[in-house]
């Protein structure tokens, strides 16, 4: 379980001072998938890394398992949008996921093992040889998934994951998510700009308003587990819901509620 209990921040100091976030509280049980969207410069950055413990918030806690957030939590992985920046381009892949696991007491061959098997998950067993700069930009973002999958975090943060990857691409990656996420127990924040992939991923969808950010909604998609790209952008539910999340994100009510 990830609570976020009242929680602003300030970047800055005296007249320069910005409120990034203004009292954002959240409760995300374990095994639950939430997207967080909302126009640039929400906030949406700021609050993951508040959750990931790079910056302390100014006012309010953080709970990881009951278990206040100072500093990095041992449990935790995050994967970026830029996958360029996010490999080590001297290592092998496998030695990339092998490489996160450092840090776990397990045998060299057990390390070895876990990374094969989540590059396996993610479809890379062939590639596992290769190094990240021989591959295209979307296998490269399979890679740090790869990379979070075998660490086991208990929670995962992706800010704006499938961000720099083409159409098709991404849509993978969203399943290859939905499968990842099924097989496993991981709480996971997903930031994304893509309000479509907002509802299509997630369990919920969490609508932050423009800076300072602060949480306007919070939806819970009532769409079946097993998602499709083509039937379950289909359906009512997904349209209706996209409809809402669009209009929250610019600023204008749910519709029925004036
Ligand atoms: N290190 C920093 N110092 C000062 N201000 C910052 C810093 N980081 C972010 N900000 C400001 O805080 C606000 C929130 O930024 P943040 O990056 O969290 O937004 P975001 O919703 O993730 O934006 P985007 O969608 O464009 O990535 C913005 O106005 C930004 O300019």
């Amino acid at each position: 379980m990830l609570e976020v209990l009242k929680v602003t921040h300030t970047y800055g100091r005296a007249q320069e001072l910005h409120t990034a976030l203004e009292d954002v509280s959240l409760e995300v049980p374990a095994g639950e998938l939430v997207s967080i969207v909302g126009t640039s410069g929400c906030g949406k950055s700021t609050l993951l890394r508040a959750i990931a413990g790079l910056i302390a918030p100014a006012s309010g806690e953080i709970l990881l398992s009951g278990v206040p957030v100072r500093g990095v939590p041992d449990n935790l992985a995050v994967v970026f949008q830029d996958y360029s920046r996010s490999l080590l381009p001297w290592l092998s892949v496998r030695d990339n996921v092998t490489f996160a696991l450092r840090q776990r007491r397990m045998s060299r061959a057990d390390r070895r093992t876990a990374a094969l098997d989540a590059l396996g998950a993610v479809g890379l067993a062939d590639s596992a040889a290769k190094y990240p700069w021989q591959l295209s930009g979307g296998m490269q973002q399979r890679v740090a998934i790869a990379r979070a999958i075998a660490y086991g975090p208990a929670l995962l943060l992706m800010d704006e994951p499938f961000g720099s990857v083409d159409a098709q691409t991404r849509e993978d990656l969203e399943d290859l998510l939905l499968r990842v996420r099924g097989d496993t127990d991981m709480t996971i924040l997903v930031v994304t700009h893509d309000i479509d992939e907002s509802v299509y991923i997630g369990d919920r969808v969490i609508v932050m308003s423009p800076s300072p950010g602060r949480i306007v909604a919070d939806l819970a998609v009532d769409l079946p587990k097993d998602r499709d790209q083509i039937t379950t952008r289909e359906l009512p539910e997904f349209v209706h819901l996209r409809g809402e999340v669009g209009r929250l994100v610019r600023g204008q009510a749910l519709s029925g509620t004036g």
